[in-house]
């Protein structure tokens, strides 16, 4: 558990976020532009990754031990456009599950410096 742990509970706390990584999947898997990205996925594997990744980033008392994130997404081929429409996704997620308009941005704060190791093309 870390100093500041108000972003974790904001989001539900593990539960809650946990929901919205089960809803993003689905969500993922049925969007016409990320679909190709995700057809070899296994679903349970990814929703409890990003629900670990997302918990450690809230500041939730988990910690991610899944591939880093540069090596996770190395060869997919990933641009700004496919990043951003992930991004959109995740937005409808959040929205559908009821999580507070400040709280979504706090954690799309916290993952936007990971486009750094996962967009690898123009
Ligand atoms: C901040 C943005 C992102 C985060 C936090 C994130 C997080 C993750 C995590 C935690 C995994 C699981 C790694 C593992 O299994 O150990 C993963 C896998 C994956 N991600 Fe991302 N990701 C992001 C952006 C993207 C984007 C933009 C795409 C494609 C458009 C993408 C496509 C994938 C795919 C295809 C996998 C592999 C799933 C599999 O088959 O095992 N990700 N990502």
């Amino acid at each position: 558990q870390t100093a500041d742990d108000s972003l974790y509970r904001a989001w539900g706390q593990k539960a809650g976020i946990q929901a919205v990584m089960q809803d993003f999947v689905t969500r993922l898997v049925a969007d016409a532009r990320m679909a190709p990205f995700f057809k070899n996925t296994n679903r349970d594997n990814l929703v409890t990754q990003l629900t670990e990744q997302l918990c450690q980033q809230a500041g939730g008392p988990c910690v991610y031990k899944g591939v880093p994130m540069k090596e996770a997404h190395a060869d997919m081929a990933i641009g700004r456009r496919d990043f951003n429409a992930l991004v959109e996704v995740l937005q409808q997620s959040m929205d559908a599950r009821g999580i507070p308009f400040d709280a979504q941005n706090a954690m799309l704060a916290r993952l936007a410096p990971m486009h750094r190791d996962v967009i690898t093309r123009d």
